[in-house]
């Protein structure tokens, strides 16, 4: 990024500065997702359904305690993460002008760039952005209404030669793991395994490759500022160094997620926070920086098709439990989002609890 010391753009508010010791999260349940290595999650003859049954209770409590889960036996073949990984490191190790050719703009929210802001402040990071589906249309603009759409497309560099085909592969690796994810999710929401299935048929999930360089003041800074994951669902590897705290809802103490390898983070994001009517909550996360070692992370972002209207699923609500949150349109909400990410405001950006009705 080429700041020797911080810059005061970087530095957080007092109350949401990193402490210098931070507890490791112990609790984060660890879940082995092998009963599902069987065959679909809907399916299956009678030997797989104890085991299949046991993940889902797994699953469910941690949605419901925790809103984060890493998951083991995931499915995903490791050479695809390591590929991806090597690309990432060749990549961000480029010159910043050779970066800067596919640069993310105004016009186009995909690329390159190393500006962005979370909550106003700008993070300590780089990162590469692209969409799995081609083409992936959002709305031409964020406001209300907006019926004109909008092509978002990939901007794929010239080096390292593999990059693309690297990316690309790992997408389709990783995307069918978030599909089992959310079947798996269904079935603790007691609905049919598929029952989501449909509003990911034209995604607008992307995925992002993060470099967070040593920062001189880990202190002030953070590699993202505290958060929560717009979509449905984050699939997220993050590499050995280690870096990304969760709030803990028990007791909203910041915790750090331990590293373990070829594993998979898994959160739940805002979309599945309103489907569930607040039986599952996005949690609030955050990336601590270090001034020693760099770090790699790649979420993928696992996003409905723009014209999606989020609203609490009809089965979970009722007389008794109506609906805690009025209906959005998600390419609206995405569209809003990624253009307040782009540059500081003097407003707070667009946030769920926007939609969440007075009781
Ligand atoms: O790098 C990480 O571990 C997490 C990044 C993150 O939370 C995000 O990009 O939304
Ligand atoms: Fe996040």
């Amino acid at each position: 990024m080429g700041l020797e010391a911080v810059d005061a753009a970087f530095v957080q508010d007092v109350e949401h500065r990193p402490k210098p010791t931070i507890t490791e999260a112990g609790g984060i349940p660890l879940i082995d997702l092998s009963p599902l290595l069987a065959g679909p999650v809907g399916g299956g003859d009678d030997s797989c359904c104890a085991a299949l049954r046991g993940l889902v209770d797994e699953v469910e409590a941690a949605c419901r305690d925790w809103g984060f889960f890493q998951v083991i036996n995931h499915g995903v073949p490791v050479e695809l993460l390591e590929r991806v990984q090597s690309a990432a490191k060749e990549f961000f190790a480029l010159p910043p002008e050779e970066k800067r050719r596919v640069r993310r703009d105004e016009e186009n929210p995909l690329g390159y760039y190393d500006t962005e802001h979370t909550k106003n402040v700008r993070d300590w990071k780089e990162v590469f952005d692209f969409v799995v589906a081609e083409p992936t249309f959002i709305p031409a603009s964020g406001e209300p209404g907006e019926e004109r759409l909008r092509e978002i497309k990939n901007q794929w560099p010239e080096y390292p030669s593999q990059f693309r085909e690297a990316c690309k592969e790992y997408a389709d690796g990783v995307e069918s793991l978030a599909f089992k994810l959310l079947e798996l999710i269904a079935l603790t929401l007691r609905l049919p395994a598929r029952r989501l299935n449909g509003f990911f048929k034209d995604s607008t999930s992307f995925i992002r490759l993060n470099h967070y360089p040593p920062c001189p003041s880990p202190h002030l800074a953070l590699g993202v500022g505290r958060h929560k994951d717009a979509g449905a669902l984050t699939v997220l590897s993050q590499d050995e160094v280690g870096g990304l705290d969760v709030k803990r809802k028990s007791d909203g103490e910041w915790v750090r997620v331990k590293p373990i390898p070829n594993s998979y983070i898994i959160n739940v994001g805002d979309i599945i926070q309103v489907w569930s009517n607040d039986r599952y909550e996005s949690a609030e996360h955050r990336v601590s920086v270090n001034s020693e070692k760099e770090r790699f992370s790649i979420p993928f972002f696992f996003n409905p098709a723009h014209y999606t209207v989020v609203r609490p699923l009809e089965e979970l609500t009722s007389e008794e439990d109506p609906a805690k949150y009025h209906e959005y349109n998600w390419g609206e909400f995405f569209t809003t989002r990624k253009n307040s990410n782009y540059k500081k405001q003097g407003v707070e950006n667009i946030q769920i609890y926007h939609f969440k009705k007075t009781q």
